[in-house]
């Protein structure tokens, strides 16, 4: 259960006395997550996910997740709404953490998607750089390959007790992934975390996305191969290729790939697994103490690896020549 920050009474009623939202009438801690600490709100007058944000969000970035939800949803993209309080302002403090309040989402996220779903994903993903085209604010990818190396010294020379040979794997993809990272893609905003617990399906039908809070400036490309990393292997790390071959043509559907994306994709999805893995192994070893927290397993990601590091071509993601 991802809730670092106990939120009390006296201070959820302090917080919320800011918003003309109603009377309280239920909060609770939310058991999914790993990142930051969330609350469900219920009052009279509607449903609330209260956000406290922990660890890797930054505070000054705040102002651009918020923006781009709102300018998202003016696209038409089905996405949490930022609350403004009477003063009109969307970012409050809460328990000593910035905290926010967005709008409930209906819909459930899948724990067996199946072709049919990673096309309807591909096709959201297109749409969501489409209506991201026009967003002013500009983020950089604080977790692009810049970042592996210092995040894999964070792990503190202890990844081989998680897993025998993960130091040299490690040091051999960083190596590579160093020297041939692909630069000057077509690029805009990207989700660069829309895993199956972001994407809310209303029966057979995606519904909406949430958790931007990794949302950046990257390559659309990327944010392609993290989904195919997310959706299309198994915990066991066994590709499911029908599922890749859906995803991307559904995204091409709405955005065709450019030659140089195509020739990138193995690179890209051996790249977003890696930064998966470390972020995974990281907090594998830190679990701070009293969090009520379940870290994910980071091999899961390192089995996919292993899957990348023999791919050439985007054929074997499963693409249609
Ligand atoms: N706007 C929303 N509407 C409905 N449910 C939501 C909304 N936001 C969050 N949730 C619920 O809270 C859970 C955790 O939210 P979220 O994924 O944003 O947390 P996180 O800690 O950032 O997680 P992650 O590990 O995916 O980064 C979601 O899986 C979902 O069940
Ligand atoms: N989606 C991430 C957690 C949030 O960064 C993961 O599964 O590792």
């Amino acid at each position: 259960m991802a809730v670092y920050t106990e939120v009390s009474d006296a201070a959820l009623a302090e917080f919320l006395a800011a918003y003309d939202i109603g009377t309280l009438l239920s909060c609770k801690g939310i058991a999914e997550g790993v990142e930051n600490s969330n609350y469900f709100l219920h009052t009279t007058g509607g449903s609330f996910i209260l956000t406290l944000y922990e660890k890797r969000v930054q505070e000054q970035d705040l102002p651009f997740f918020v923006g781009l939800m709102e300018h998202l949803a003016r696209r038409g993209l089905a996405c949490p709404q930022p609350i403004r309080d009477r003063s009109g302002t969307a970012l409050g403090r809460l328990c000593g953490r910035p905290a926010a309040l967005v709008s409930f989402l209906e819909g459930v996220s899948l724990s067996s998607p199946g072709p049919e779903h990673c096309r309807e994903v591909g096709v959201a993903l297109a749409r969501l750089h489409a209506a991201g085209r026009d967003f002013a604010m500009v983020r950089a990818n604080a977790l692009s390959v810049g970042s592996w190396r210092p995040l894999f010294e964070q792990a503190g020379g202890q990844a081989d007790s998680v897993s025998p040979g993960l130091t040299e794997r490690t040091l051999a993809d960083l190596a590579v992934l160093e020297a041939g990272w692909p630069r000057d893609l077509p690029g805009g905003v990207i989700h660069a975390d829309l895993f199956t617990d972001n994407v809310f399906f209303i029966g057979d039908a995606l519904s909406g996305l949430i958790d931007f809070y990794f949302a950046c400036t990257d390559a659309f490309a990327y944010d392609l191969a993290v989904c195919l990393n997310a959706w299309c292997f198994d915990a066991r790390g066994s590709f499911h290729r029908d599922m890749a071959t859906a995803m991307i043509a559904g995204y091409e559907s709405q955005r065709p790939l450019e030659p140089a994306e195509v020739e990138a994709l193995p690179m890209l999805c051996r790249g977003a697994a890696l930064r998966f893995m470390l972020t995974r192994l990281v907090d594998w070893l830190n679990v701070p103490p009293g969090a009520l927290v379940k870290p994910k397993d980071p091999l899961e990601y390192d089995r996919r690896l292993t899957f990348h590091r023999q791919a050439r071509s985007a054929a074997d993601y499963g693409r249609a020549a």
